[in-house]
């Protein structure tokens, strides 16, 4: 079997989606449509067999809504403020349209360092088995109140990496507004090409990432790959892909050379 038919085995699934997946590019504002599309996709996944855990960002950008803003402020209390508002809007979106699909979601804040506390990490694993055990979907984002460094830094793809490896994940796929891992910011140089299979993330690929070119997206493909060699190393297969794409991760998980496939070590 090929890696990317191996895929039709995977059982554990932890899916990344960014604020730029989840947003209308002009104004920020969370697009409903696009949130449904990816719900609908996780609710066949759930409903074949698969244990899934969705780790999104978005705060933001449903504080930016419910708050009728014009942009993300500059201040980082404003920032948390925004998030505190927006993070409770999303959840009610998510579990509205979950709900008519008969799935429950639940909602896991965490900040990046349950994992040098050995008694918080176990906390949150041992939540994360019993969400699964009740067959919901723990829906996972950074406590924008307690850390920054997702607001700063975009880091809810290494925070998504960090879920994979706590819930010993078999596939991680990050979903964001571009096709994988291209030679350069395909956004800002339309020569880049799209990079298809990393067997190894070395200087040479490190050397392609740049930052977001969106107005809510934050890490950009810098923090992607940080994920990636968290995830890699951890021996867990990570995929990055376009959440435009039409059933994107049921075609990810049918095997098909969607993306970028970043190889677990
Ligand atoms: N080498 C690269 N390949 C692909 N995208 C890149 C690269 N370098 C930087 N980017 C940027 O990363 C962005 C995706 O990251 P980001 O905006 O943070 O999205 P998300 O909200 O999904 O996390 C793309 O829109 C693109 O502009
Ligand atoms: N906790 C923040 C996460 C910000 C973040 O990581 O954004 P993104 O780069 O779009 O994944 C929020 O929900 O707005």
């Amino acid at each position: 079997m090929t890696d990317r038919k191996a895929f039709i085995n995977k059982k554990r699934i932890v899916v990344k989606v960014g604020s730029s997946s989840l947003t209308f590019k002009d104004t920020g504002h969370i697009n409903l449509t696009k949130m449904e599309k990816l719900i609908r996709q996780l609710a066949d996944m759930k409903h074949s067999g698969l244990d899934v855990i969705l780790v999104s960002s978005g705060a933001q950008a449903a504080g930016i809504s419910v708050l009728n803003l014009q942009s993300k402020p500059l201040d980082m209390d404003k920032k948390q403020a925004v998030a505190s508002v927006g993070q409770a809007s999303l959840m009610r979106m998510y579990q509205k349209f979950f709900r008519e699909y008969n799935i429950i979601a639940g909602q896991v804040l965490i900040t990046k360092d349950i994992t040098t506390e050995e008694k918080s990490r176990n906390n949150v694993i041992n939540t994360f088995n019993a969400l699964l055990d009740y067959g919901t979907i723990p829906i996972v984002n950074e406590n924008d109140t307690v850390a920054t460094d997702e607001i700063e830094f975009g880091d809810n793809d290494t925070l998504s990496a960090i879920v994979a490896t706590l819930v010993k994940a078999d596939l991680l796929i990050l979903l964001s507004d571009i096709d994988g891992l291209h030679t350069k910011d395909p956004v800002r140089h339309e020569e880049a090409e799209l990079i298809p299979k990393v067997m190894e993330i070395n200087g040479d690929i490190l050397k392609m990432a740049t930052g977001s070119s969106t107005l809510v997206g934050t890490g950009g493909m810098v923090t992607k790959l940080q994920a990636a060699m968290i995830a890699t190393q951890a021996h867990i297969d990570m995929v990055i892909a376009n959440a435009d794409r039409p059933y994107v991760l049921l075609d990810i998980l049918a095997g098909e050379d969607v993306g970028t496939l970043f190889k677990a070590l």
